[in-house]
């Protein structure tokens, strides 16, 4: 973790959850209020089908509630798309864009993901930004090469420390159980750190840079003590209030620096 940033434990449903998760919902809403949610952030982002119902659930909670993708404009002719206002409209705080699935399954290029974060900028919603190397660019050595480009052609100019949460979710780790060793970790981190102070000055030093692919509870604690690990974005562990809460209380030893 970084000393002076607040941790953000958020989870993906991705394309899971129904009605009947709701009730998930409703015990991450009420696990999260502990004297631990002054000094960490959390949120859920459920498929946008359970948004406005989600955020109602957490109305009284500190779980904030957020969407999985957005498109790039504000409204129009674009079918099965859902804009950035319209998230906002729902009390939804956050939204994922540049997922390597939406990257994968949609053809979304990194210029387009930078225009998707500066719509989320413009409807007051916090860009959570999804970088990382597949398995092949990983073999090729190519995996800090891949995060830089990444980062200028994906980070808007605009962005900031509040605005901005930058996810390091190396493809390769996503659902497969597989996580780079603690040291990879802390390179790339170190990495994203430095080229984000480059790019961003004092925005960049205070900007939230999350892990993601395959934490669970059992490997979050050590994950998130890993210098410039600020927090995690959580996919199947998600799903279960009980693994969730499990992640956020590995959170505890950890904050004890964190004003
Ligand atoms: O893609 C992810 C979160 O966005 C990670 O998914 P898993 O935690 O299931 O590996």
């Amino acid at each position: 973790m970084t000393p002076d940033i607040r941790p953000l434990i958020a989870g993906n449903w991705k394309m899971n959850g129904t009605r009947a998760e709701l009730d998930q919902i409703k015990a991450m809403a009420e696990g999260v209020k502990t004297p631990l949610s002054e000094k960490v952030e959390t949120l859920l982002c459920p498929p946008a089908t359970l948004l406005y119902v989600a955020t109602a659930l957490c109305d009284d909670s500190p779980l904030l509630i957020g969407a999985q993708d957005c498109h790039q404009k504000v409204s129009g002719a674009h079918t099965g798309d859902i804009s950035a206002q319209m998230i906002a409209d729902c009390f939804g705080t956050h939204v994922i864009v540049g997922h390597s699935e939406r990257r994968g399954d949609h053809a979304e290029t990194d210029h387009l993901v930078r225009a998707k974060a500066e719509a989320a900028h413009e409807a007051d919603l916090v860009a959570i930004i999804c970088i990382g190397e597949t398995l092949a660019e990983r073999d090729a050595y190519q995996t800090l090469d891949v995060l830089k480009r990444q980062i200028f052609n994906s980070v808007p100019e605009g962005a900031t420390a509040e605005n901005t949460v930058i996810a390091y979710e190396p493809v390769w780790a996503i659902g497969t159980g597989l996580t780079p060793t603690n040291s990879d970790i802390e390179v790339a981190h170190a990495f994203m750190r430095a080229e984000l102070v480059a790019r961003l000055g004092g925005e960049g030093a205070a900007m939230r840079i999350l892990y993601g692919g395959s934490v669970k509870p059992g490997n979050a604690g050590e994950i998130m003590a890993i210098e410039n690990v600020d927090g995690v974005l959580v996919g199947g562990a998600s799903l279960k209030a009980d693994d969730f809460l499990a992640i956020y209380a590995s959170c505890e030893p950890l904050v004890a620096e964190i004003a």
